[in-house]
């Protein structure tokens, strides 16, 4: 059975962090995800996770100043990257959240390759004895321009460099449609890097409900893999975050009614 994680980065933004924890217990979601949650005290997010008995399965690293999306690619800001990344980490365990994704931020070529691994590196040693995972995420360049993590592939290279078992991707089919295409063999072939997934529809990246993607064959498709973790609604929606919760009933429904 398809589980889902609400992202409270784009669902319920116009209540508290706390309060969209409850509502996203309240419509029917199996676990939140969030995005950067620092100017909350974790006491109070940890309060309302355990009020409503959810999981927070991850928060990203700050962006740096307006523009950067990310530090950890940057030659030169090595410490605040690292600052970042503790930052995260520290947040994560006093949440109890599962992962970390570590933003690389726009920066291109050998240089910055070569500080995206000695910070992910670091990461990696940093979360490992918490059990928080670290997530790596290729973003679009519609979205995301000049990001430095672009691909599927480009990932995977450097999630096998640096060979550490804490380091995995966060598949977000969202972008990887828009950059790649090829969800279903790219889900098959990358489910052993894979930490997290999450979607959207394409390209509006509204409720998946519409667009180019059919969402109901790639949870079929990731169910089949054997994947169980909650997948991550991560789109803005059309309207009111409860007014745009069909798709949330249909995929639930689907699950109770064998054989539709
Ligand atoms: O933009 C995305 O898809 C993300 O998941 C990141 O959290 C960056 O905002
Ligand atoms: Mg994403």
């Amino acid at each position: 059975m398809t589980r889902f994680s609400a992202n409270l980065g784009f669902l319920w933004t116009e209540l508290s962090l706390s309060d969209a924890i409850r509502a996203a217990k309240a419509a029917g979601f199996d676990a939140v995800e969030c995005h950067w949650p620092y100017d909350i005290p974790a006491e109070e997010v940890a309060a309302a996770l355990a009020e409503t008995g959810l999981a927070m399965l991850g928060l990203n690293t700050v962006r740096g100043k307006p523009g950067e999306n990310g530090l950890a690619a940057l030659a030169g800001r090595e410490v605040e990257a690292r600052a970042a990344i503790d930052q995260a980490i520290d947040y994560a365990v006093a949440i109890g959240a599962a992962n970390v994704h570590v933003m690389a931020g726009v920066a291109e070529g050998p240089s910055a390759r070569s500080v995206f691994l000695s910070n992910l590196q670091y990461a990696c040693d940093r979360a490992a004895p918490h059990d928080v995972t670290i997530l790596i995420e290729p973003l679009n360049h519609h979205d995301a321009p000049g990001y430095f993590l672009k691909t599927s592939a480009q990932a995977a290279r450097i999630i096998a460099k640096i060979g550490h078992p804490s380091l995995k991707l966060m598949f977000d089919c969202y972008h990887l449609q828009i950059m790649e295409g090829d969800l279903t063999r790219r889900l098959t072939d990358l489910m052993p890097v894979i930490g997290h997934i999450q979607f959207a529809s394409v390209p509006d990246r509204t409720e998946p409900d519409c667009g180019e993607v059919n969402y109901t064959h790639i949870f079929d498709h990731i169910d089949a893999l054997g994947y169980t973790a909650p997948l991550g609604a991560e789109y803005r929606p059309r309207s009111s975050t409860d007014d745009g919760l069909g798709w949330l009933k249909f995929q639930q429904n689907r699950d109770a009614s064998p054989g539709q």
